[in-house]
């Protein structure tokens, strides 16, 4: 049976590219941002990102990550502003972290590892659908925000509290009433530069808002992550963990920062 991709050493991401060429495209995610090289944009818009708890739908273990998903019929929960015209609705969230906490963001910034990233997926409303916008050049923006070993993170908490219900592949459980925007930082200062998925089929549709503040996560809660299989009931048990893919190569991209 062919085994699809992962993140093992059969399957891992050095390994993309037989089957999804676009893994050596010109513009892959995620990348190595070099702070004194990413240049100050004073025609960068405030990210304005607005939502609402009520559209907050299920969870879900994909077998790759687990992913929080919102409802997004309406311009109820968006994201405006910031490095994109125009109106992107918010899809869902999900993380990638480590097995321990050097290593598990998919962005370095001047090389450094966070032990975990969030993203937020949104798409743009010019296309009809999610389906519609993720294969276009300007289909998708996607918040990028550090999580870095602090005390713990009560806003987490719903989130960690519903994964003992999603252990393995396939497992979804309804997840309602989250307020999203209590998982952002202080600031929305961020990095804009132009990539794409992280993940086959890598599509390069992506507009990166990366935070520069970060979010705090304790160990105990890194913990509560690596209690997540990627293999599925009934199967060999597979640690969710280092489900990230490493920094690619800039290929002349600019990265430009909303801040100085
Ligand atoms: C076909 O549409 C897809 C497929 C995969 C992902 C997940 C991911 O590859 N993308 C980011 S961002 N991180 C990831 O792990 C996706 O997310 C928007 C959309
Ligand atoms: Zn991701």
């Amino acid at each position: 049976m062919a085994h699809g991709w992962g993140y093992g050493p059969g399957n891992g991401p050095d390994t993309w590219g037989e089957e999804y060429p676009l893994a050596n495209g010109p513009r892959q995610s995620p990348i190595d941002i070099v702070t004194k090289e990413a240049q100050y944009d004073p025609s960068l818009k405030r990210l304005k990102l607005q939502y609402d708890p009520s559209n907050a739908k299920g969870i879900l273990n994909n077998g790759h990550s687990f992913q929080v998903d919102f409802v997004d019929d309406t311009d109820s929960s968006t994201l405006t502003g910031g490095p994109v015209p125009g109106t992107y609705r918010l899809k869902q969230f999900h993380f990638h972290w480590g097995g321990r906490d050097d290593r598990g963001s998919e962005h370095t910034i001047n090389g450094i590892r966070f032990p975990c990233e969030l993203h937020l997926v949104h798409w743009n409303t010019k296309y009809p659908s999610f389906g519609e916008a993720a294969d276009k050049p300007d289909g998708l923006a996607v918040v990028g925000i550090f999580l870095k070993i602090g005390a713990a993170n009560p806003r987490l908490q719903k989130v960690l509290d519903a994964l003992d219900a999603i252990k393995t592949k396939g497992k979804q459980t309804t997840f309602s009433n989250f307020d999203a925007r209590t998982l952002l930082p202080a600031s929305l200062d961020y990095w804009t530069y132009e990539g794409s998925l992280t993940t086959p089929p890598l599509l390069e549709s992506v507009t990166w808002i990366v935070l520069r503040e970060p979010i705090s996560v304790s160990p105990a809660q890194m913990t509560k992550f690596r209690s997540l299989l990627f293999s599925g009931e009934g199967e060999a048990a597979a640690c969710m963990v280092d489900n990230f893919r490493p920094p690619q190569l800039l290929k002349g991209r600019r990265v430009r920062a909303s801040f100085k």
